[in-house]
């Protein structure tokens, strides 16, 4: 049929996918926060929204750390990546915090992927320290610590994103 293939989006790209349970969430928060208890003290977190805010929640209770800001940007559209959109920056309090530089400050986030996001505010904070839970190997230069690599040709399932679904047997007709 003549007609253009329909665009693939970068999960289907991606090919292998990796779920993540809470459970293996919560363990791997746990253990960049060990990470980064020889890293710190920090004077406040910053988020990456959206899917910074469940890391940084949990890493921000383990380092003891209440002052958490948020910057929010927007890139995937659902899976396909677009231009990337500051809707907040970071705020001025965080800002006088980090002297400007961000200095003192952690920057966290769920993943590094093609690594777009993490420059944005990486840019913004140049002296901040940057951590992800996971990291792909196009992101991972820019991240300072990290706790799991997956290949660049792995879709990470967050369990926020995800349900508990049936799934057929291996073997056809084993059902
Ligand atoms: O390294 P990159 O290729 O820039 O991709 C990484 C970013 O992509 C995801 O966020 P997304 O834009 O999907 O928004 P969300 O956090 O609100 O889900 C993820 O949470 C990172 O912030
Ligand atoms: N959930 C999810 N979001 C992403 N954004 C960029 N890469 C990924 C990924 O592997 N998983
Ligand atoms: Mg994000």
């Amino acid at each position: 049929m003549a007609g253009e293939a329909p665009e693939l989006s970068a999960q289907e790209r991606a090919g292998k996918a990796f779920p993540v349970s809470w459970d293996q969430f919560h363990r791997d928060c746990r253990a960049l926060s060990w990470r980064l208890n020889e890293v710190g003290p920090f004077h406040a977190v910053i988020a990456i929204t959206r899917g910074g805010l469940v890391p940084a929640a949990i890493v921000a209770r383990e380092l003891g750390v209440r002052v958490i800001d948020t910057v929010c940007i927007a890139s995937y559209d659902h899976n396909k990546q677009g231009d990337l959109q500051v809707l907040k920056g970071i705020s001025e309090a965080a800002m006088k915090l980090g002297g400007g530089t961000g200095k003192g400050l952690l920057i966290v986030d769920d993943l590094v992927d093609t690594g777009k996001t993490g420059k944005l505010v990486r840019e913004m904070l140049p002296d901040a320290h940057f951590a992800t839970v996971y990291a792909k190997p196009m992101g991972r230069p820019l991240v300072d610590t990290f706790i799991t690599e997956v290949s660049q040709d792995t879709w990470i399932f967050f369990p926020w994103d995800t349900a508990l679904s049936y799934h057929p047997p291996l073997r056809d007709g084993a059902a």
